[in-house]
């Protein structure tokens, strides 16, 4: 049992925020592009890795006195729900319960919440927070020059996409399989996570800004892709696959956006996406809408086919039960999903972690946010791993799966190391 106090309507600025969240070993940030979600925490008070199904049990036996309205658990789920080996690389996922959480209001001030065993504990770690919040350096983003870099075995990748091509012909009831490779980089010196976060939010404002760093490991994400945002009953989601290059002038950009728009295989790839995250929504008796037509969704280096897709949620209807439902959806997974899978597990040979995973936050009070861990890198010391992924379908070439993953690296490189680097 533990007892959570508050204190609200604060002004704060996220540099402050990111300054005393970066003297504690374990945090957590999470942003949407328009600035308006905003949680930070830190200090786990009890911590839990793996399932949908083992963060559920860990979950439920919470329990918090006091202005619960301010409390969530924070991190990300494992891609694959099997349990790894591979424990350095947060490949198991991680959530914790902060005993610090600084959240944005809707008026865009902050909500400090501290969450303790005792009230009195909970009083003084309030206090020293205002005061650390108070007295903090102002916390500015760095850039980085690349070192080293190496593409992870891309003729071997390169192979795998035309094994797939094969496979998915042979097998008629598998349509699209989504294969990601890695680009391992090093640096002049050390990663800073929440100066790297801060860059993110700089270089592409358009996207999702999330750092979860645990130990010696960060997990950095600018995805577009939102799993799922539920606010009691109600549910946002979308459908974001299908990727073109941006152009260099407005009528090139244009160009690019409406050859996508006509393009048949991505349209196909989008209306797997698409059919499947409402088919899987209407089997748990949500209410689904959305249009029949993308749009485009523009990001710094890539434009994607996108459709919003909202509705209500069934009375009964649980955030584990909902995300176990949906993810991966057909953009990281495939279609079938489970056929999908077992290819990626032959090509792929390293579990893909917190890529592709859904990340996130979920309060105590039926609401919650959880997006698509993509341009994502795992950082270490001076080396990041980035991930990028291209959904395979019969008529993919190996080479232009290829250029998009390079593209999809793009976001995070400049994260990293500026706009000059690659
Ligand atoms: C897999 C990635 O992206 C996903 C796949 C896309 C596609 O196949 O067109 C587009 C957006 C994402 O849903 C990635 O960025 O690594």
């Amino acid at each position: 049992m533990y007892v959570l106090k508050t204190q609200r309507d604060l002004k704060l600025n996220v540099a402050q925020i990111a300054a005393v969240a970066s003297t504690h070993e374990t945090r957590f940030f999470f942003e949407n592009s328009q600035q308006t979600t905003q949680y930070f925490g830190w200090q786990p008070l009890t911590s839990t890795t793996g399932s949908f199904d083992r963060v559920q049990a860990w979950f439920t036996q919470l329990t918090i006195e006091g202005d619960t309205e301010m409390a969530a658990i924070l991190g990300g789920f494992p891609f694959e729900q099997e349990p790894s080996d591979e424990t350095g690389a947060l490949s198991n996922g991680f959530f914790f319960l902060p005993a610090v959480m600084v959240q944005r209001q809707a008026d865009g001030r902050f909500c400090i919440s501290v969450i303790q065993e005792t009230a009195a504990t909970a009083e003084q770690m309030l206090k020293e927070t205002l005061h650390q919040l108070d007295t903090a350096d102002v916390l500015l983003p760095a850039q980085y020059h690349m070192s080293t870099e190496t593409a992870v075995a891309a003729d071997a990748w390169a192979a795998g996409v035309q094994e797939t091509v094969a496979e998915i012909k042979r097998d008629r009831t598998l349509k699209k399989v989504v294969l990601a490779r890695q680009l391992r980089v090093t640096a002049d010196r050390r990663f800073a996570p929440e100066r790297v976060w801060l860059n993110a939010r700089q270089q592409n404002p358009e996207a999702y800004h999330v750092l979860l760093k645990v130990n010696g490991t960060a997990f950095i994400s600018n995805t577009p892709e939102r799993l799922i945002k539920f606010d009691h009953d109600q549910f946002q989601t979308a459908a974001v696959a299908g990727t073109a290059p941006r152009g260099t002038t407005k009528e090139q950009d244009d160009q690019l956006a409406t050859q996508l728009q006509r393009d048949d295989k991505n349209q196909r790839e989008h209306r797997y996406v698409v059919d499947t995250i409402a088919a899987t929504l209407r089997t748990q008796q949500a209410v689904v809408e959305y249009d029949t037509t993308p749009q485009i969704l523009k990001n710094k280096n890539v434009q994607h086919l996108y459709t919003p897709i909202t509705g209500t949620l069934a009375s009964n209807w649980s955030p584990f039960t909902l995300l176990a439902a949906l993810h991966p959806t057909p953009a990281l997974g495939g279609v079938p999903r489970n056929q999908a899978l077992r290819v990626i597990g032959q090509v792929e040979h390293e579990p893909r972690g917190l890529f592709g995973a859904p990340i996130g936050y979920l309060t105590f009070h039926q609401t919650g946010e959880f997006v698509v861990g993509i341009r994502s890198a795992v950082l270490r010391q001076a080396s990041a791993t980035l991930f990028a992924g291209a959904g395979i379908v019969s008529e993919s070439v190996a080479e232009t799966e290829l250029a998009e993953t390079q593209l999809k690296f793009k976001p995070m490189l400049q994260t990293l190391f500026g706009e000059d680097e690659k």
